[in-house]
């Protein structure tokens, strides 16, 4: 019969690769049970949408095998508790990621509809917001033209419920609005507005709440980076030397004194066209590792590539954004982006509550 106590020394050998302690050290071990030869326990990651789950799984059969008995039968239960940083002041919104571009019609409404869809999938709670005052695409993109929030009485306080659509929440300037009618915002107007997407709205739980930004750099930016808890910001960039040049202002901005997010990557959106006819063939129609040359230059990851696709602009304009098909490869490429993205946000967590060393 083994003990708690040999199992949790072996697994004491495993590391966590990117918080670099071993997973006794960080507490993500829970429920072992022993039994004749059958050992189980939790892992408990630092969000459902970890790349490395199936490396850790494996390091910790390995490590039972090895330093308690090679024939244990090892039964592991891969789970997450989201993890949030420890001066979050908004408790029931673990981390509010925002999705910014410098330059207009690059693909970040199209980003971030998917990376929301995409950790929903990986089983996160996950809203969305649609700040883009200028061109709020999301009631196109989740066919939801015409909808209005419906308003309830929570704990006295009038609150906007979101939309729930393919398993997210879903709020959107363009909810408010007439889409045939163009606002002329003012700095205090787009201030309070947003605002309101955030503070009267009634989220509930979320581990993820990503934001839509509008291009370039203005109210809507200093109001969500400098009013709320922003876990990180991803950049969405053409590899065009004009959409670069604005994504580096874009990616300055937050790294601003008084802003001070930090950029959890570079996403490179039409990165290339391959036509339908020569399946082999790319076409690097704006240029050539643009995306990850940004990311180089600003000493951040790049997150991956979404190459030019019919699909992906019909998905948009149908209302069935490309994620929802399981079986297109751009599915696959963005929920890889989104594996990368949560990394991303558990390293910023574990670097600001002093569990990592940035
Ligand atoms: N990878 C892609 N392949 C094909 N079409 C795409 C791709 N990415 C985006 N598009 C299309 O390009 C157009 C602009 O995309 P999107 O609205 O996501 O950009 P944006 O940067 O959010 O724009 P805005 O500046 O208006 O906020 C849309 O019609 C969208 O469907």
């Amino acid at each position: 019969m083994y003990t708690s106590e040999q199992v949790l020394a072996a697994l004491s050998h495993v590391e966590e690769p990117d918080l670099k302690k071993d997973l006794v050290t960080l507490k993500m071990i829970e429920d072992i049970k022993v039994e004749n030869k059958k050992i189980s326990f939790s892992v408990i990651l630092t969000t459902p949408a970890c790349p490395l789950k199936e490396m850790i799984k494996n390091a910790c059969t390995n490590a039972i095998h090895h330093f308690v008995d090679k024939d244990a039968e090892v039964v592991i239960n891969m789970t997450s508790r989201v993890t949030t940083k420890g001066t979050n002041t908004f408790p029931n919104i673990k981390n509010i990621i925002a999705v910014a571009s410098g330059k207009g019609g690059v693909g970040k409404s199209t980003v971030a509809v998917n990376l929301a869809l995409s950790l929903g999938k990986k089983g996160a709670k996950v809203g969305l917001i649609d700040a883009d005052i200028y061109g709020p695409s999301l009631p196109i993109m989740f066919h939801l033209e015409g909808e209005r929030p419906s308003i309830a009485v929570v704990e006295g306080k009038n609150k906007i419920l979101p939309i729930e659509k393919y398993g997210i929440k879903l709020l959107s300037i363009g909810f408010f609005a007439d889409p045939n009618q163009a606002i002329p915002w003012r700095g205090p107007m787009v201030s309070s507005a947003i605002k309101q997407l955030f503070n009267d709205a009634e989220w509930g739980e979320l581990d993820y709440l990503i934001v839509d930004m509008p291009p370039g750099t203005g109210d809507v930016h200093i109001t969500v980076a400098q009013g709320f808890p922003v876990a990180g910001a991803v950049i969405v960039t053409t590899p065009q030397n004009v959409a670069l040049a604005d994504a580096k202002k874009g990616a300055g901005m937050f790294r601003m004194e008084g802003v001070k997010v930090p950029i959890l990557g570079v996403i490179e959106n039409m990165s290339y066209f391959t036509p339908a006819e020569l399946p082999n063939n790319k076409y690097y129609i704006f240029g050539q590792d643009g995306g990850k040359k940004l990311a180089e230059q600003f000493d951040v990851p790049f997150l991956g590539e979404i190459p030019l696709v019919k699909a992906v602009s019909e998905g948009g304009d149908s209302g069935e954004p490309i994620s929802l098909n399981q079986n297109h490869p751009l599915s696959h490429a963005f929920l890889d982006i989104a594996e990368k993205v949560a990394q991303q946000v558990a390293i910023q967590n574990a670097v600001a509550n002093k569990e990592l060393v940035g």
